[in-house]
C-alpha cells in the first residue's frame, strides 16, 4: 500500500467467516446496513457522553451529532458514490480500530455462525437478533474506509487520526495514520463506495425513508443529512426586435411558441442543505402528560399497519423498573380487530411486541410464548434502558429482564382493561365482545390472575344483558353463597333463561348467569370461588338457594313428599336402573314435570356436547366414563303430571314380593307396559329439556307414535297400505352411450360438478380438517 505508516493486519478467522456469511446471506437486507452504522454511531455517542461527565474537555469539539453526505461521482452520471457517515463520538485510537474492527471476536458470533450456517432462518429476524454490527457495510459497499480519531485526554493528549480499510472478500485489512491529519475534530467517519447496481442508496431521499423506518427512534442525538437541490433559474433571452411590437399583434400565430425561451436560457443552480432527520422524540419516550389522544393514535397506526380500522381501542402508557435495575417505558395498545386468523393463529404466536433498547429496535420476536397467547393480540412497544445490544435470541430468553417484563406487561395489560371498564363502560362494552374469550381463556391458563381476569368478564343473566360478577355478587339475595349459571354453547340466552333448571331459581328472583361461549363452563368450574361465593352450574347436583334453613316448612313439605312419592320413586328406579343411578324428589323445578342432573363432578350436557365435537373423541375411554357418569332424574312432586304417574303407579296391580321369579313376567300387566312406554317418552323428552343426546331416536319416535296412535284410537298392530315394487334384475353389457348424460371423474370437472371450488389439489384434506378441528378444541 502506499500509505504511509500503514501495517497489514489478518483478519480472525471467525469474522472472516461472519464477514462473508453476512455478506451472502443477507443479500435481500442490504438496507439494515445503515441501522446498524447509525446504532454504532450513537453507542460511539453514548461513550463519549459518558466520559464527559467525568472530563468535561472532551466535549471541546462541539455537539454530539451523526451526519449523513452522499457524494456522486460525475463521471459516471452520478450512478455510482460515496456514502459518509461521520458521527462525533468517542472514536478509536489506532488499537482499537484494528481490535475493535478486525481481531476480536464478538458476543453472539459464534452463535450467529451456528445458527447460520445450518441455514435457520437467516432473515431480517436473524438481523434483529444479532448485533451484525459493522460487518453489514459490506452489504453495499466492496471497500470500506474507516477513519477515526478520538477526544484528547490525560492519557492520550494528542490523539492522531487513523485509517482502516477492508475490502469485502480479502482475509487482510490495513491500518495507517490519516494522510490527512487531523480533519474530524473527534470521533469516526465511515465511507461507503457505491457502485450501480447499490446506487438506489445514493439518494437522500432513500436514506431518509430508511432511517425512519428503521432508526427514528435510534438515538437521541442529532441526525443530519444533506440535501442536495437543484433549482432552473431562467436566463433572459436576449431581446428580439419582434417583441418590441405589440404582443398581441401575434396571439394568434401558430408561429408564437418560437419566442419562447430555449432550454439553453435555463441555469441550474445547486443548494446543499444539512437536514435534520429524526427531530421527533419517540411518544414513548415523552412523559405521558404531554402526549395528545391524537399523537397516539397516530403512533397506533405504524405499530399497527394490520388494523382495518386504524383506531385502538385503549392503551397504556407506562413506564418503571423491572426491580433488577432495568428501567423501561413503553407503550401499549389495545387493537380495534382481531386479525381473521387470530384463533387459529394462537399456538403459532403472533409478534406484538417491539422490544427496543434505548430507542433501537431489537426484536418484535421474542418467541411464542413471550406473551401469554391470550394477550397475543396487544400491540406493544417497549424499550429498556440497558439491555446488550447484541444479545441473542436464546439469551434473550434467558434474559431475567425479560422474565420479568412479561409479568409486567400482563399486570399493565390487565390494569388496562379494569381502567377502560371503569372509566368508559360503552367502550369497554364493544372490548369485552371481541375480547371476552380471550379473557376466559386467560383465566382458564393464568391461574394467578384468576381472580383479577374475573372481574373483566362481562355476561348475561336472568335479570341483565350485561353484567358482571361483581356486579351478581353486590345483588346476591340473603345467605345466598352460590354463583348461579347455565351454559350451553351457542344457545340464545332467551333459550337458556327457559331451562327447567333455572325456571325455580328465576321464579324465585335469583340472578342465573346464562353463557353461551364454548370457554365458559370450564372457565366458571375453574373459577370455582369468587369473593367469597362458589360458583355452581344449575345443570348440576349440589344447588342450594341458601335459606333453606329459614324455611323449616319447605324442608317439612319435601320430606313429605319423598314419602308420597316413595313409590312413584321405587318403580321409576327399578324401571329406569339402566339409565340413571337415582330417582328424586326435588324443588328445583317449577313447571317441568321432571329434569336430570349430572353429579358435581360430572360433565353437564352442554361440556358433553362440546367434548362430543372433538374427533375421536368416541373411542376416548376418558369422553365414554364422563359421558356415562351416573345421571340424577329428578321429579317436580308439585306437576300434574308426576301426580298422574303417581296415581298409575299406585292402581298397578300390587306384586306380592314374595312370590318366586317365574311367575315375574306374569306380574307386568298390560297396564305396567304401557306405563313404562310413557315413562320412556317422558324420561327421553326429559333429556333433550336438560340439554343431553336421546341414546336411540329410532326407537324414540317408534314409542311417540305408538302414543299418538293410542290417543287417536288407531292400532298399534295396523301396517302402512304400501306396496314395494322391487328393483328389476342386475343389468347386464355395457351402460349405453349417451354422452349428455355421462359424468367422467375427472378432477377437471369437479368444478363443473360442484359449482366452483377451484385447484381440487388445494381443497382441504378432510384429515387436516380433523386435526384442526382438534387444534380448536384444544385451544378451548
Ligand atoms: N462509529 C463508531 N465509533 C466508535 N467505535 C465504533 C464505531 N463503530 C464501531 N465501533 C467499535 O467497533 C466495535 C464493533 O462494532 P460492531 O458494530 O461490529 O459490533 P458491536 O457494536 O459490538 O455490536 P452491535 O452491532 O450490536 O452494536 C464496537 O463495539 C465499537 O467498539
Amino acid at each position: 500500500q502506499s500509505n504511509e505508516g500503514s501495517e497489514t493486519f489478518r483478519y480472525e478467522s471467525d469474522i472472516t467467516r461472519l464477514r462473508s456469511l453476512v455478506i451472502h446471506s443477507l443479500y435481500s437486507h442490504k438496507d439494515v446496513f445503515l441501522r446498524e452504522l447509525l446504532s454504532n454511531a450513537n453507542d460511539a455517542l453514548e461513550k463519549l457522553r459518558l466520559v464527559s461527565l467525568t472530563d468535561r474537555s472532551v466535549l471541546s469539539a462541539g455537539e454530539g451529532n451523526v451526519t449523513i453526505e452522499i457524494n456522486l461521482n460525475e463521471e459516471n452520471n452520478g450512478k455510482t458514490g460515496q456514502i459518509i457517515i461521520r458521527d462525533t463520538g468517542i472514536g478509536m485510537t489506532k488499537d482499537e480500530l484494528t481490535k475493535n474492527l478486525g481481531t476480536i471476536a464478538r458476543s453472539g458470533t459464534n452463535e450467529f455462525l451456528k445458527k447460520a450456517e445450518e441455514g435457520q432462518g437467516v432473515d431480517g429476524n436473524l438481523i434483529g437478533q444479532f448485533g451484525l454490527g459493522f460487518y453489514s457495510c459490506f452489504l453495499v459497499s466492496p471497500t470500506v474506509r474507516v477513519s477515526s480519531l478520538p477526544p484528547a485526554t490525560k492519557e492520550n493528549s494528542d490523539p492522531i487520526q487513523h485509517t482502516f480499510i477492508s475490502s469485502a472478500t480479502g482475509d487482510t485489512f490495513d491500518v495507517f495514520p490519516d494522510p490527512r491529519g487531523n480533519t474530524l475534530g473527534r470521533g469516526t467517519e465511515i465511507v461507503l463506495s457505491i457502485g450501480e447496481e447499490e446506487s438506489e442508496f445514493l439518494s437522500a431521499d432513500k436514506l431518509k425513508a430508511l432511517i425512519e423506518k428503521h432508526s427514528t427512534f435510534s438515538t437521541t442525538f442529532p441526525i443530519y443529512i444533506k440535501e442536495r437541490k437543484v433549482t432552473k433559474i431562467p436566463i433572459p433571452a436576449p431581446q428580439s426586435p419582434v417583441e418590441d411590437g405589440d404582443p398581441d399583434e401575434f396571439a394568434d400565430d401558430l408561429e408564437t411558441d418560437e419566442t419562447t425561451p430555449k432550454e439553453e436560457s435555463f441555469e441550474e443552480i445547486t443548494e446543499e442543505n444539512w437536514i435534520r432527520v429524526n427531530d421527533k422524540a419517540p411518544i414513548w419516550m415523552r412523559d405521558s402528560k404531554s402526549v395528545t389522544d391524537e399523537e397516539y393514535k397516530q403512533f397506533y397506526k405504524a405499530v399497527a399497519k394490520d388494523d382495518e380500522k386504524g383506531e385502538p381501542l385503549g392503551w397504556s402508557h407506562f413506564k418503571g423498573d423491572t426491580g433488577s435495575g432495568v428501567g423501561f417505558k413503553g407503550i401499549m395498545y389495545i387493537p380495534s380487530t382481531l386479525p381473521k386468523d387470530f384463533w387459529s393463529k394462537l399456538t403459532s404466536g403472533i409478534n406484538n411486541v417491539r422490544l427496543m433498547v434505548k430507542r433501537v429496535f431489537i426484536t418484535d420476536d421474542l418467541g411464542e410464548d413471550f406473551m401469554p397467547r391470550w394477550l397475543s393480540f396487544l400491540k406493544v412497544t417497549v424499550d429498556a434502558d440497558d439491555l446488550p445490544l447484541n444479545v441473542s435470541r436464546e439469551t434473550l430468553q434467558n434474559n431475567r429482564f425479560l422474565s420479568q417484563l412479561q409479568r409486567i406487561l400482563v399486570r399493565k395489560a390487565l390494569d388496562l382493561f379494569s381502567k377502560l371498564s371503569n372509566e368508559q363502560p360503552e367502550n369497554y362494552k364493544e372490548i369485552s365482545k371481541l375480547y371476552g374469550n380471550a379473557l376466559r381463556i386467560g383465566l382458564l391458563e393464568s391461574p394467578k390472575d384468576k381472580l383479577k381476569i374475573a372481574k373483566l368478564l362481562r355476561f348475561a343473566s336472568t335479570s341483565s344483558e350485561y353484567t358482571s360478577l361483581e356486579e351478581y355478587v353486590e345483588n346476591r339475595k340473603e345467605g345466598q353463597t352460590q354463583i348461579f349459571y347455565l351454559a350451553g354453547v351457542g344457545e340464545k340466552t332467551e333459550d337458556l333463561a327457559r331451562s327447567p333448571f333455572v325456571e325455580k331459581l328465576y321464579a324465585r328472583g335469583y340472578e342465573v348467569f346464562l353463557l353461551n361461549l364454548p370457554s365458559d363452563e370450564p372457565m366458571m368450574a375453574a373459577l370455582d370461588q369468587f369473593m367469597g361465593m362458589t360458583t355452581q352450574d344449575v345443570s348440576k347436583k349440589g344447588l342450594k338457594f341458601g335459606d333453606e334453613e329459614e324455611h323449616e316448612a319447605d324442608k317439612k313439605e319435601l320430606e313429605a313428599q319423598k314419602v308420597a312419592f316413595k313409590p312413584l320413586l321405587d318403580w321409576l328406579k327399578k324401571d329406569l336402573k339402566d339409565q340413571v343411578s337415582d330417582v328424586t324428589v326435588t324443588n328445583r323445578l317449577v313447571t317441568s314435570p321432571c329434569t336430570i342432573i349430572v353429579d358435581s363432578y360430572g360433565w353437564s350436557a352442554n361440556m358433553q356436547r362440546i367434548m362430543a365435537a372433538q374427533t375421536d373423541s368416541q373411542d376416548d375411554p376418558m369422553f365414554n366414563m364422563m359421558k356415562n357418569l351416573p345421571k340424577v332424574l329428578e321429579i317436580n312432586p308439585k306437576s300434574p303430571l308426576v301426580e298422574g304417574l303417581l296415581e298409575r303407579v299406585l292402581d298397578l296391580p300390587q306384586i306380592d314380593e314374595e312370590e318366586d321369579d317365574d311367575t315375574d313376567n306374569k306380574r307386568t300387566s298390560e297396564e305396567e307396559e304401557e306405563l313404562r312406554e310413557l315413562v320412556r317418552i317422558l324420561f327421553d323428552t326429559t333429556l333433550v329439556r336438560s340439554g343431553f343426546a336421546v341414546a336411540d331416536p329410532t326407537n324414540y319416535f317408534e314409542r311417540v307414535e305408538a302414543l299418538l296412535r293410542r290417543s287417536l284410537g288407531v292400532s298399534l298392530s295396523a301396517k302402512p297400505k304400501i306396496h314395494i315394487r322391487p328393483a328389476p334384475p342386475t343389468a347386464k353389457g355395457p351402460i349405453p352411450e349417451d354422452e349428455e348424460q355421462k359424468i367422467e371423474f375427472d378432477p377437471a370437472n369437479m368444478e363443473e360438478m360442484f359449482g366452483g371450488g377451484g385447484d381440487p389439489s388445494q381443497w382441504m384434506d378432510w384429515k387436516d380438517m380433523k386435526q384442526q378441528l382438534a387444534v380448536e378444541h384444544d385451544e378451548l
